[in-house]
């Protein structure tokens, strides 16, 4: 009896899994909403008849259980590191005379480049392809367990998809609320008389910071990831191929991540991020330049505590670009 409930059960998380992660991260679902919301019903009436096969990464677990009364603090393995930034050019000039001067002369380097993700640093520990684990960067090396509120975000896998990866997986990245999220939840906090948020980041930080996660669970959250921590087994010789294979495994990536063979390139893609930095579904303050090769940046290290090898490229604040425009206006 319970063999073939587990199996309709199997089946329908997979099936929900399946179609979640067309909605949520792939953004083309294939499933009319009703139709996924008739399954999860079905699911859920399956699980209160059998609580006890409820398992942890159901894609009904997504809502934790009772409200925390704090958050336990998390020992990061490896130290979740901040950026060094560069204002114009002549700064990432800098940035690249300086780590060319310590590799063998003439060595190509190719570079990612990311939007900087306007939100928060979390980790996901994944161990064997299951989420056990989220956490904020906090100092870089001791977080919050923001577990339960991390599970309400609905492109973070709870499981992860395909094989091959890791017993031990760590994947860092930025928690955000995308602009129209962000627009409709202050427009119906002041419709409730409710306090409003100043900027997304805020919203982010403060729906991450939530002890109650069925509140966490009503706020418009994404995540996308933007480097590997802790890995029981290594893979990949390319950031950006660590990310694509990250994609594969079924965790969210922006769009806009990209590899370029030289600086001038670099340059570009600054440019090019930042003519289209208001269209953008997110918000960013300026773009990351990080070394590819993965042996590199291990041979270049880190200073203090930001590496040798990546740099945070910043766009000017705003008020300055506003400040801008009057004297032109003037
Ligand atoms: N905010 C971002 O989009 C971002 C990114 N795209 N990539 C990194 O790479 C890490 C790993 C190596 C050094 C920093 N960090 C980012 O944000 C960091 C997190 C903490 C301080 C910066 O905001």
């Amino acid at each position: 009896m319970t063999t073939d409930i587990q199996q309709q059960l199997s089946e329908l998380q997979e099936q929900l899994n399946y179609h979640g992660h067309l909605y949520y991260v792939e953004d083309n679902p294939e499933l009319p909403d009703a139709e996924y919301d008739r399954m999860m019903q079905q699911l859920l009436a399956l699980e209160a008849e059998y609580p006890e096969l409820i398992s942890s990464d159901s894609p009904s677990q997504r809502v934790g259980g009772k409200p925390l009364s704090a958050f336990s603090q998390v020992q990061h393995e490896i130290p979740m590191l901040s950026l060094d930034n560069a204002f114009d050019d002549e700064d990432l000039d800098g940035f690249e005379k300086r780590l060319k001067d310590r590799l063998t002369a003439n060595t190509t380097v190719n570079y990612s480049c990311e939007p900087k993700l306007d939100g928060l640093a979390v980790s996901l520990m994944y161990e064997n392809g299951v989420l056990v684990q989220a956490a904020t960067r906090g100092d870089g090396t001791t977080g919050e367990n923001i577990t339960q509120n991390v599970r309400t975000i609905r492109n973070v896998p709870l499981r992860l998809q395909g094989s091959g990866w890791p017993q031990r997986l760590e994947v860092r990245g930025e928690v955000f609320m995308p602009k129209l999220g962000f627009e409709k939840l202050n427009q119906t906090n002041e419709k409730k008389g409710e306090k409003t948020f100043a900027n997304p980041r805020n919203a982010a930080a403060g729906s991450l910071r939530q002890l109650d996660s069925k509140i966490t669970a009503t706020r418009p959250l994404s995540f996308y990831a933007y480097s590997v921590g802790v890995m029981s087994d290594s893979f990949g010789d390319s950031h950006v191929g660590r990310l694509e294979q990250l994609k594969e495994w079924g965790v969210p990536l922006s769009s806009e991540v990209k590899r370029v063979e030289n600086l001038e390139e670099v340059k570009a893609y600054y440019q090019d991020i930042s003519n289209r930095r208001e269209a953008l579904p997110y918000e960013i303050d300026g773009v990351v330049i990080k070394v590819d090769d993965v042996a590199t940046q291990e041979r270049l290290g880190f200073v203090a505590r930001a590496p040798r090898w990546a740099i945070a490229y910043k766009f000017p604040a705003q008020e300055e670009i506003t400040l801008l425009e009057d004297v032109e206006f003037q």
